[in-house]
């Protein structure tokens, strides 16, 4: 597609997508340049603005290693998870057998579990409104001014204000947080001391290429919110489907709920999480059927050399989409592509050894593949098996009246690819297990 002097290339063929991302290394692996690299348009020095290059591996090497799931790592933050999924299903007892519009419940969880993580801080319920509602503002601003900023800016002066306003409003509550997290474990009792966060990786990384220098101010602030955007829209998107799925499909909230309770051990404890294969197929079915993200952020060629791609040949800087959840729901890859069955990810079925990371075969690619690839996979899985685990494990979902219809799949895009009709459903407490 040619706009003005701008090249997009749409790819929705999955083995174009693995030569591309995977067997083409970094050819691919630029994103596209704004334009604009002024000082509010911050999202340059982030690790998805980033342009490839030693900044960009040296920050996302950082994530990585941060969310990176060892099982003590995973352990660390268990508490927190089992505290912010306390408060859902607290919230949906109070309202039981009423239907409850769940999304506002699951996005808060996943916030306030992510807010904990970046900063290592518990904020009041007023702080988390504000924070929530910035990092709103804040996406709505990137992607109105993400293409063409200088034309856009024009257009729309009063809108560019705005964002401005609220990414210096972001500065001033993100600086405070970010340099108490050197602080959280200085106080030398590191049992009692809440585990190490991201801001405070943030504060250790030195730009070795840019005379070892730490990171400013600007680029931690931009980091955390890319933190705290990344997770949250992404993985809530993900579980509510599950959820509407699972309502729609009672048999398979049956088997789940079986294997979860059977699961011995505390479901808060990762090697408990990893002995569930039907939690596991389940997620997987959601990522494949209804993957967060349509497309993965755009990429752009980096070669000054033309390259190729699916016969065609691409300059330097062409912008490249790759349709993820075209992908996902192949009929030539998958049978019964648009049903949800989480079977096929089980033993005999297409998917059972799929490659989430792509690199050996693309099937699906709900993260992307390659270097690119979401660095945060490991964490939203983590997360979304939890979430779903604890909301099967102690609620029966059911539809919002008993007369209802199927829950509407129908869907609608945001940021992400959401429920048109956000999921309401009733549930009714299930019997404890001790
Ligand atoms: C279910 C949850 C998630 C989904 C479906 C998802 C999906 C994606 C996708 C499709 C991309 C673009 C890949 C590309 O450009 O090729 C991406 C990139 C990224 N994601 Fe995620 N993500 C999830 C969770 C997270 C979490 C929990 C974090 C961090 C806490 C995170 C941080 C990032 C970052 C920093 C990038 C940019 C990578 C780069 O440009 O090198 N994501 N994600």
């Amino acid at each position: 597609v040619r706009l003005l002097r701008h090249t997009m290339v749409f790819v929705a063929d999955r083995r174009v997508a693995h030569r591309a991302l995977v067997q083409g290394a970094a050819a691919f692996a630029d994103r596209p340049l704004l334009g604009d690299p002024t000082r509010e348009c911050f999202d340059r020095r982030n690790i998805s603005g980033s342009p490839y290059g030693p900044y960009w591996r040296l920050v996302r090497r950082n994530l990585a290693s941060m969310v990176a799931l060892s099982p003590s790592r995973a352990a660390l933050f268990a508490p927190a998870r089992r505290r912010v999924t306390d408060g859902i299903v607290f919230e949906l007892l109070h309202q039981e057998q009423q239907p409850v519009m769940v999304r506002p419940l699951l996005r808060r969880a996943m916030f306030e579990l992510l807010m904990y993580m970046c900063f290592g801080a518990q904020l009041s319920k007023k702080a988390l409104d504000e924070v929530e509602a910035l990092q709103r503002e804040v996406l709505l601003g990137i992607t109105a001014f993400a293409s063409f900023p200088t034309l856009t800016k024009r257009l729309f002066p009063r809108r560019w204000a705005a964002y401005v306003t609220t990414r210096r409003r972001q500065a001033e509550i993100f600086e405070p947080l970010i340099r108490a997290a050197a602080c959280h474990r200085a106080g030398g009792n590191d049992e009692l001391a809440a585990p190490p966060c991201y801001a405070e990786s943030l504060l250790m990384i030195r730009v070795a290429d840019e005379g070892d220098r730490p990171l400013t101010t600007d680029e931690a602030v931009s980091l955390c919110s890319e933190f705290l955007n990344g997770g949250t829209d992404t993985t809530t998107t993900l579980i509510e489907w599950i959820m509407a799925e699972l309502v729609n499909h009672p048999g398979i909230q049956a088997k789940l709920h079986e294997e979860v309770t059977k699961a011995k051990r505390d479901t808060n404890n990762h090697g408990d999480l990893q002995a569930m294969p039907y939690l596991k197929a389940v997620v997987l079915e959601g990522l494949r059927l209804h993957p967060p993200t349509s497309l993965v952020l755009p990429h752009a060629v980096r070669d000054d050399d033309n390259v190729g791609i699916g016969g065609y040949t691409v300059r330097k800087g062409t912008e490249l989409n790759f349709l993820v959840a075209e992908m996902g729901r192949d009929p030539t890859t998958w049978t019964a592509a648009r049903e949800f069955r989480p079977e096929r990810f089980l033993a005999g079925g297409e998917g059972c050894d799929v490659d989430i990371t792509g690199s050996r075969e693309i099937k699906m690619m709900p993260f992307g593949a390659g270097r690119r690839m979401c660095p945060g996979y490991s964490l939203g899985m983590l997360h979304a098996e939890y979430f779903v685990a604890r909301l099967v494990r102690e609620l029966e979902w059911l539809p919002p009246a008993a007369e209802a219809a199927e829950v509407d799949m129908t869907e609608m895009l945001d940021f992400t690819t959401l429920m048109k009709n956000p999921l309401q459903a009733r549930v009714v407490a299930r019997k404890q297990i001790v």
